[in-house]
Parts: structure tokens; C-alpha cells; sequence
């Protein structure tokens, strides 16, 4: 039973047994195999020819950036990032696994212009405090504990499990392996006892799962060490077991991965059913393959592994190192930047500023976007739903002049949550204003400040759906540090 339950989750998760230890050995797929032997010249020469022939199947996307973007064009990117050893380099300790400035600046970047996810093995508060971003979302325990924008998305049995609104951020956190918690701290003291005496060997709580550490661990010391370990798996048959980079990872044994985790994320993003969606995924390790094989299947997007020696995989681009990856988060940011100068006004995505009952504040908005969208077209489209606990009456995302939300005004005030949940993708959105409208000239002395709703970007993502052209939010990060007004 027990040898079924790890043979199934450790081909789940793509992984293979361990006459395993042997894939961990430099060269083969840990980081260290750029370390080379003193003294092998031949064996250097023959790893430099692997990797060329490597990179043929696997080409850079560094080197491949421009062909990228030109394919992108029209598309909506979303980016997907994996943390150890994609975000930060694989280091001994792992809890001084940070991240550099340099790294934190790139993705926040990089997030300003695209919806960013962090999809990680670690617990999703260790992941966050490593990253110290706000602006993008956070998966932890390989997928099982996301933070997502609250809409409800669906499995391909047409459920979610599920889920609840973290209050703080109003963002919804989904676990689907919330049941496994009290067997997980007991797997945990268990592991930590048995392993207490072997020298170097660590056990980390990632929440929804654990791993165990052998990075420091003696050779010699290494077998016992995975004996202990397979002999207190053996009370846990609803665990799997799987090594990802000198480390042992045992997870519960759920249908669940990174990439049903990008699957939800895209789906609670409004962006599940969109043809011209486009997500990048960067990371390095075993359990990232499932995230990939989830983007060949959707049959768009980069899957790009981050590998510095040959290793089987299902990506279709590479980066050497984290360095690489740092230069290719800048080229995207950049890239983006450079396109949205050159977009009309027309093509950028408003924010919403509400009120609880539904009527907009446009001034408020346009002021602190310092642009002044204008807009041509009907009909309105009407959301709402709930921002930290306060229902909204409706959120209005209009494409007409400001004249005529004078005349919609009642009839907005009635719409209905349905209309977000069926044509979540695809609809035109803009704030409708013009510069010269006056929130007391369009709404009426009613408006108060104290009612309007903060629209975060969490919400907003809800909304970015574009239709036929790209279209995104540049100016949400400055929403980010607002504090909500309403009640
Ligand atoms: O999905 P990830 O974010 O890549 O997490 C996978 C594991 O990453 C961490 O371990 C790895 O990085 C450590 C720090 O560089 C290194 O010491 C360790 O040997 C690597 O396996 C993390 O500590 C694990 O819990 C994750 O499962």
C-alpha cells in the first residue's frame, strides 16, 4: 500500500524512486553540477557538447526573447515563478535562501505590468517573506495554499474546493488539503525526532508539506536517513514521497500540483477560458514540470527551465541561473514599458473606484491616474461582487461618454453579479469620465468619500480580460498601499 501510494504521487508529481539518491548527485540535476572535478578537461568538454546539444531542444529565452514578445503580440501575459533556485540561488541553509534587491525589483516590475504569481514548495508566509511583494499573488506548498483575486473558478470536475476570504487583503486563500493538517504536525514531530541525530539533516514545515534536507547531510549518512524516513511514511499511506534537490519532499497525496495551481490562478483571474492567454513560467525543479506539461497541453505560453546542465524536462525555452532569470523579468518589464507608451489612450484598462451601493467616483480615479480615458463605445459592462467583507452594489466598467453615465446612473445601481461571472473574459472595460467630469456633477451630492470602496488590483484581476487586443492596468500598484474606505 505504502509503496503504491509513493510510486503514484511520485509519478504524479513526475518524479522517479530513489535508486534515486543518484539524482542528486552533481552533474546530474542539482545546481552544483556546474562544479566540475579538478583534473577533467575530457568531462568538462563532453558536459559544455551535452548542454549545446541541450540548448538546441531547449533554446534560451534570452537569445529567443524578441521571436517571444513578436508571438505575444495581441496576447495576454501572465507570469508564473517558481522561487528556489529561479528567484534565488540554491544555498546551503534554507532558510537564508533570500533573494537579492536587484531580483525583488525585477519581478515587482515585472508585476506592474502583468498579473505575477510566485508558485512555491515553500509555505506560502515563508515564500512572502522572502519576496516581500505586494503586488503579486503567492502559491505555497507546491500549489496547495494559494492567495488569489476572490472569484470562483472551477476544477475540470466543475469544482473548486473551498474557499475563504483572507480579511486583511480581501483575497481568497484556497486549500485543498486542508484535512491533512493534523496528520501533517505529526509527520513533522515524528521526522524531527527520528532524524535529530543525523548530522546536517533538516526538517522544514512548508505548511502543507514537509520536507526533509540532506544538502549538508555525509553520504555515508544519507541511506539511514531515507530509511527513517520511508519508515515513518509508512503510518501515512495518504502521503507521497518525492526528492526534488537534495531534499525530500512528502506531500499529501491529492490530485494537485504547480500546475493545477497556474490553472486555478488563471481561472479566479478571469482568465481560464481566454484563447489569447499567454502564461510564462519560470522554475527549475521536478515539481515545476507539472506547470509546464499544463501550459504544452493549453497549448500556448513559455514553459522556461531554469537549468544550468541537460536535464529531461517539458519546457521549451531555458535560463541558465537565476542570474539569467533576473535579465529576462528585466527584458519583459521593459519590453512591456516600451509597447504601452505607445498605446492610445483608448487601450488602457481603468480602475474602478466604487461606492458600496454601486455608483462610481470617476474624478477620484482619473486624478490619481492622471489620465483621462475617453471612450466611444456601448454597452456598459456591470460587475460586482465583494471587496473585505462589504458587498458591492455594482462595479461599472464603461466605454461610453461621460454624458451618457448621467443617463445610465439608475440603471447601473440595479445590475447584477451575474453578468461578471458569465462574461468574465472578453469584455471591453474602461472607466468611463472624461477630464472635464466632476464626481458631484456625475453621481450628485450624495457622494461621500467615506462610502467609496478601494478597488484593489486583486479585485482588478478579476477584470483584466481582454478581448481582442491586449489591454492592461498600469497605474494598479498605486492603488496597492490605499487603504479601503468602506465600511
Ligand atoms: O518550489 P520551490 O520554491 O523551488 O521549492 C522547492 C524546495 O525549495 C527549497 O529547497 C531547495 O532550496 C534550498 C535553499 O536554496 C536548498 O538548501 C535545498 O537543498 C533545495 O532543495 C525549500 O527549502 C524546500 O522546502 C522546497 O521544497
Amino acid at each position: 500500500m505504502f509503496k503504491r501510494n509513493f510510486a503514484k504521487l511520485n509519478q504524479a508529481m513526475g518524479f522517479q524512486r530513489a535508486s534515486n539518491r543518484q539524482k542528486e548527485q552533481p552533474g546530474i540535476s542539482d545546481v552544483s553540477s556546474n562544479v566540475r572535478a579538478p583534473n577533467s578537461c575530457q568531462g568538462a568538454v563532453s558536459d559544455d557538447a551535452n548542454y549545446s546539444s541541450w540548448m538546441m531542444e531547449h533554446p534560451s529565452a534570452l537569445t529567443s526573447f524578441d521571436q517571444m514578445m513578436k508571438d505575444a503580440k495581441g496576447k495576454k501575459i501572465v507570469v508564473f515563478l517558481d522561487y528556489d533556485g529561479t528567484l534565488s540561488p540554491i544555498v546551503n541553509d534554507p532558510d537564508r535562501a533570500f533573494m537579492s534587491d536587484e531580483m525583488r525589483a525585477s519581478v515587482r516590475e515585472v508585476a506592474k505590468y502583468f498579473p505575477t504569481a510566485i508558485i512555491s514548495g515553500r509555505s506560502r508566509d515563508k515564500v512572502k517573506g522572502f519576496v516581500q511583494l505586494s503586488n503579486i499573488y503567492y502559491a505555497g506548498s507546491h500549489g496547495m495554499d494559494i492567495m488569489a483575486p476572490p472569484r470562483p473558478a472551477r476544477s475540470s470536475d466543475g469544482k473548486y474546493h473551498t474557499v475563504s476570504l483572507d480579511r486583511k487583503s480581501n483575497e481568497a486563500v484556497f486549500q485543498p488539503a486542508q484535512k491533512f493538517l493534523p496528520s501533517i504536525q505529526k509527520i513533522l514531530k515524528e521526522l524531527e525526532e527520528a532524524i535529530m541525530k543525523i548530522q546536517g539533516a533538516r526538517v522544514e514545515n512548508n505548511r502543507f508539506c514537509v520536507s526533509v534536507h540532506f544538502r549538508q547531510v555525509r553520504d555515508e549518512d544519507y541511506g539511514m536517513l531515507e530509511e527513517k524516513v520511508k519508515s515513518i511514511m509508512k503510518h501515512y499511506p495518504d502521503f507521497g514521497l518525492g526528492w526534488g534537490k537534495k531534499v525530500m519532499e512528502i506531500r499529501p497525496s491529492i490530485e494537485w500540483n504547480k500546475g493545477n495551481a497556474l490553472e486555478y490562478l488563471l481561472d479566479t483571474l478571469g482568465l481560464g477560458n481566454c484563447t489569447d492567454v499567454l502564461p510564462v513560467y519560470i522554475g527549475d525543479d521536478r515539481t515545476d514540470e507539472d506547470a509546464f506539461k499544463v501550459i504544452r497541453k493549453g497549448g500556448q505560453g513559455y514553459p522556461i527551465v531554469v537549468a544550468s546542465s541537460p536535464k529531461d524536462t517539458k519546457a521549451s525555452y531555458s535560463l541558465h541561473d537565476p542570474s539569467e532569470v533576473l535579465t529576462f523579468l528585466l527584458r519583459l518589464a521593459r519590453w512591456r514599458k516600451a509597447s504601452s507608451s505607445s498605446r492610445s489612450l483608448s487601450q488602457i484598462w481603468g480602475v474602478v473606484h466604487v461606492k458600496p451601493n454601486g455608483w462610481l467616483n470617476p474624478w477620484f480615479v482619473l486624478k490619481k491616474l492622471k489620465y483621462s480615458p475617453y471612450f466611444s463605445s456601448i454597452p456598459p459592462t456591470r460587475l460586482s461582487g465583494t471587496i473585505r467583507g462589504t458587498t458591492l452594489g455594482t462595479i461599472i466598467l464603461f466605454n461610453l461618454p461621460s454624458t451618457a453615465l448621467c443617463t445610465l446612473l439608475p440603471q447601473i445601481a440595479s445590475s447584477r453579479l451575474s453578468d461578471l461571472h458569465e462574461n468574465g473574459c472578453g469584455r471591453e472595460a474602461y472607466l468611463c469620465s472624461s477630464s472635464s467630469s466632476h464626481p458631484h456633477h456625475l453621481l450628485g451630492s450624495d457622494m461621500r468619500e467615506e462610502n467609496l470602496v478601494y478597488v484593489n488590483e486583486s479585485f482588478f484581476g478579476m477584470l483584466i480580460c481582454p478581448p481582442d487586443k491586449m489591454k492592461y492596468a498600469t497605474a494598479i500598484n498605486k492603488w496597492k498601499s490605499k487603504k479601503p474606505r468602506c465600511k
